[in-house]
């Protein structure tokens, strides 16, 4: 049933530890979203789960195998929706398609069509990137990551540069495709409230060094609208985790006295219920050194 899986991966960059004892399971199917303040690694841990570096310790597999170099099994969308500017959104969008030369030119076509209307473009096959909003763009770094059929869609801070409500657009399109597809999604991102609102399971990445503060459960089942985002219990998640994020979160040059949390907290067993969440204390220790 696991499909992605992070054992105890480690990343330095000379003495800068991005990421340590990372463990994390992603099962076939799951929808998890990383959460962590700014340098807690986020884009560290998604470069290696892409295969774009490899870790310094530990290991990323997928089905088992470990994960060396990037492969059409992963789809990768960036903040930056990076699309070909000189290709019209047709043949950006099955750019992927070039690469599995068994398909026939009547299943790439039929593929290309498929994917431009999962995220409404159809009517913009023709246009190039240049003629697109940055909501728009996206899309087309959407349906290129799909259209492949990858076994995991990694996506990293892909709705940051959006507007609230192209973003908003953008939430719901990916939860349908995910529904429509299930496609296992791993996605990192700084907003709270996003990952909640998308993700089954919300993990929090502590800062310097990366490593996971908590793994909580969502509890609001899979079929979400953008009204879940005033209900109650959607505030209350959504509060304790941004309090996670900012207890976890460390910054750097105060000395060895620092306000961290104490223990990592990891909801294992709400990972099967839909219960109370409760998060850790964060108190006030000692650090034995005082590199920051
Ligand atoms: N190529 C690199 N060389 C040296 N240090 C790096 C490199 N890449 C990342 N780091 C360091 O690793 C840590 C984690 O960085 P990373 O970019 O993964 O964090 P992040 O959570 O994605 O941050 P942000 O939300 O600001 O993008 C930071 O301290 C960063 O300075």
């Amino acid at each position: 049933m696991i499909k992605l899986e992070l054992a105890d991966v480690g990343m330095r960059f000379g003495d800068v530890v991005a990421l340590e004892g990372i463990n994390l399971a992603v099962p076939r199917g799951s929808f998890v979203c990383v959460v962590g303040a700014s340098g807690s690694g986020k884009s560290t841990l998604m470069s290696l789960v892409a295969g774009l570096t490899r870790p310094t310790s530990g290991e990323v597999r997928l089905d088992g195998y470990p994960v060396t170099m990037p492969g059409p099994d992963r789809g990768l969308v960036l903040q930056s929706g990076a699309v070909f500017p000189w290709r019209d959104v047709e043949r950006n969008v099955g750019f992927g398609l070039e690469l599995l030369p068994r398909l026939s030119k009547a299943e790439r076509s039929e593929r290309v069509l498929r994917y431009l209307e999962a995220v409404g473009l159809n009517e913009f096959r023709h246009a190039l990137p240049k003629h697109l909003s940055g909501g728009q763009r996206q899309r087309v770094a959407i349906a290129r990551a799909l259209i492949v059929e990858p076994e995991v869609l990694l996506l990293d801070e892909p709705f940051g540069a959006l507007d609230v409500q192209t973003k908003e657009d953008m939430q719901l399109l990916i939860r349908k495709v995910w529904r429509d597809t299930g496609t296992t999604v791993l996605m990192v991102t700084h907003d709270v409230e996003e990952a909640v609102f998308l993700g089954q399971r919300v993990v929090v990445l502590a800062s310097r060094p990366g490593r996971v503060a908590a793994d909580l459960s969502v509890p609001l089942g899979d079929h979400r609208d953008l009204s879940v985002k005033r209900e109650d219990s959607f505030l209350a998640l959504r509060a304790k985790i941004e309090d996670l994020v900012r207890a976890f979160h460390r910054t750097g040059g105060q000395g060895p006295r620092q306000v961290v949390a104490a223990r990592s907290y990891t909801d294992s067993a709400a990972r099967t219920r839909s219960a109370e969440l409760s998060p850790p204390e964060p108190v006030e220790v000692t650090r034995p050194d005082s590199r920051t």
